[in-house]
Parts: structure tokens; C-alpha cells; sequence
């Protein structure tokens, strides 16, 4: 359903960014945990939105945003913001932050990432197309890489990374970004049907999605809901829902490794029951989920969802698959 004139809209596509660090005298005492919260603050503030909620685990630190999240670890930072936000502006201050609290002198990776928006015009000039994304990039690195993946005359994904990253861990990342939801499972995400984020969580099935994880989730007024789950070993899981029907919208994603995401994937497609979604897995070669590209490959229906686009890149450190379905209309 498309907003008419004049209706509230909200843009629920995030822009994800997240960076590795390393220092080039290999000091281990560095440690991106140890920036203070007025300096996240300062940060968070140019970027246009503020921290709603904290939560602590043994290998990572995660907020809850007033739109989306932020994930910090010993050397790999994420920040997820959707509406109007102006994530990019961040970056320089960010890397000048990590270098004087923590001592990190380098940037070992980057990557930047998102769907095409539903109104680019109400963005900052600064995130109105991803050329003018990557102008701005282009001129703090100089060996960046764009891509586009899927159809740039429908829907489409676009990654900013650089050509020589080095991120040496197993690494993995799930993306699952939803739109065209099912109107009764997004009413779960409003104050009329949910007291809480809590209440939330439990009566849409979240809370089953990956057993075990530490929850910290927030549900606005009226509508609108945000979850991070984190697990040992620096493993997370964030949800973020935009219900109102007009602009409906719902983004999953995690780095949990999993040798195929399949049975990941039922569970997150029956909790919200979405039109259409993409999904994106990015794995290094020392991954377990460096396979699952393989079976991806194959996949061409699931739960009665039809597969329209499917690609596979090889970058430099990591193998990338994007691929997008939707339930046929009858
Ligand atoms: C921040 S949440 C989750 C955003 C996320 N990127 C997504 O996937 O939709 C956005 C939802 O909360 C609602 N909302 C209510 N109050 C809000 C506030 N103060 N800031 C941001 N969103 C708010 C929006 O209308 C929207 O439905």
C-alpha cells in the first residue's frame, strides 16, 4: 500500500554501517569499549537520533537507538539508522574518536550497505542517491568499491567496502529486509495490541527465534518496535519494525554462524509474514557459513515465497549472496 498525499511516512530501510579496526603497532590493549557514553552521545548526535537503552555482554556492547541500534566490540564497531538520519556524516568524527580514546590507527575493513529508499527526496542531500553516498566515502578512502545488487529500476541494495580489507576472523552476517507485511502481525507492534516491548517480543514469536539470547527491546508510541538480542562470543541479533501499513517495513539481522540459514530464515518468515524480502549473506573463507552460498544457489522457492533475483560476488576477504523473493499474487 502506497502513503497518499500528505500521510504521515516513516523510511524504515536502514543504513548499515560497520568497520573493523586494527592498530598498525598490533597494541592489543586497544578497545572500542572503552569510549565513554557522552562521546557516543556527541557522536549519535550528528547523526540525528540518541541512545534509548543499554545492554552489556561479555564481548559486546549494544544501544538501543531512538532509530535502529549500535553494536561495539573490542575492534569492530555497527550502527544501524533508518528515517532521516545522516549516518555518514559520522564517519570522519568516528575514526577520529577511535584513534584518540582508543588508539586504533587503522580502518581494516568497511562496509557500507543499504536497500534503495522509498523517498530518497526526504533524505539529507547527503543520502539522496548512493552516488552522492559514495562521493562523500570516496574522499576519506581511496581504495573504496560500490556496488549495486538487484534491479535498479525496482528494488535494489547497494554495498560500500574497500578492495583491500583485511578481516581475518570467521566472519558472517545475515540480512533480511522485509516490506509489504502482514497488516494483523504488525498490529503487534502498536500500543493498541502490546503494553510493551516485552509484550511485544513475546506475542509475535521473537522471542523463539534464537533460544537463549539477552534481550533488550522497545516498543514506541503508538507504534514502532526495536529489539537487540545478544549472545556469547560477541553474537547478535537486531529487529527493527515499521508497522504502520502504508510504509510497513521490518529488518532482521544477525552474525550468528550457521552452516546454512535456512531454518533461520522459516522462523524469521513466519514470525512477520513479509510480501516481499531480501536477503543478503556475507561470509569470509574462514566462516562455517561460507557454504551456504552454495545452497542458496538452489533455492529458488521457500514457504511459498518465489525467488526473482539471485546474486552471488566474490569480493576480496568475503563471499556475497543477494537474493529477493516474493509471494506470487493471486
Ligand atoms: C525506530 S522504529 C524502527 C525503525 C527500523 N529501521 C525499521 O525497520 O522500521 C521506527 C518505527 O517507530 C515509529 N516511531 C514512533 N516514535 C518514534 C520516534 N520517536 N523515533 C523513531 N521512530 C518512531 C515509526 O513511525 C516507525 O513505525
Amino acid at each position: 500500500m502506497a502513503a497518499a498525499a500528505g500521510q504521515h511516512f516513516f523510511e524504515g530501510t536502514e543504513k548499515l554501517l560497520e568497520i573493523w579496526f586494527t592498530s598498525s603497532e598490533n597494541d592489543k590493549s586497544c578497545d572500542l569499549r572503552t569510549i565513554q557514553r557522552k562521546d557516543w552521545e556527541k557522536l549519535l548526535k550528528l547523526v540525528r537520533c540518541e541512545i534509548i537503552s543499554f545492554m552489556k555482554h561479555e564481548d559486546m556492547d549494544s544501544y538501543v537507538l531512538s532509530e535502529s541500534s549500535m553494536f561495539v566490540t573490542k575492534n569492530r564497531f555497527i550502527l544501524k539508522t533508518c528515517g532521516t538520519t545522516t549516518l555518514l556524516i559520522a564517519v570522519k568524527q568516528l575514526a577520529q574518536l577511535v584513534k584518540k580514546e582508543c588508539g586504533y590507527d587503522t580502518i581494516a575493513d568497511i562496509f557500507y550497505s543499504r536497500k534503495n529508499f522509498s523517498r530518497p527526496e526526504l533524505q539529507h542531500y547527503l543520502h539522496q542517491s548512493f552516488d552522492k553516498e559514495v562521493d562523500h566515502l570516496d574522499q576519506m578512502f581511496t581504495n573504496g568499491a560500490a556496488y549495486v545488487l538487484g534491479r535498479m529500476n525496482k528494488d535494489c541494495w547497494y554495498l560500500y567496502t574497500l578492495e583491500n580489507g583485511r578481516v581475518e576472523q570467521p566472519d558472517q552476517t545475515l540480512e533480511l529486509l522485509m516490506w509489504d507485511m502482514c497488516r494483523s502481525k504488525m498490529e503487534i507492534f502498536t500500543r493498541n495490541q502490546s503494553i510493551d516491548g516485552k509484550d511485544a517480543t513475546k506475542k509475535s514469536g521473537i522471542c523463539d527465534i534464537i533460544p537463549g539470547i539477552q534481550i533488550d527491546d522497545y516498543l514506541f508510541d503508538p507504534c514502532g518496535y526495536s529489539m537487540n538480542g545478544l549472545l556469547p562470543g560477541g553474537y547478535y541479533i537486531t529487529i527493527h519494525v515499521t508497522p504502520e501499513p502504508h510504509c510497513s517495513y521490518v529488518s532482521f539481522e544477525t552474525n550468528v554462524p550457521q552452516a546454512s540459514y535456512q531454518e533461520l530464515l522459516k522462523k524469521v518468515l513466519d514470525v512477520f509474514k513479509p510480501g516481499k524480502f531480501l536477503m543478503t549473506v556475507f561470509a569470509n573463507t574462514a566462516s562455517i557459513a561460507k557454504d551456504t552460498h552454495r545452497h542458496m544457489e538452489h533455492l529458488d522457492t521457500i514457504e511459498g515465497y518465489m525467488r526473482s533475483d539471485h546474486q552471488f560476488c566474490s569480493l576480496k576477504n568475503y563471499y556475497l549472496t543477494y537474493t529477493q523473493f516474493s509471494r506470487p499474487v493471486i
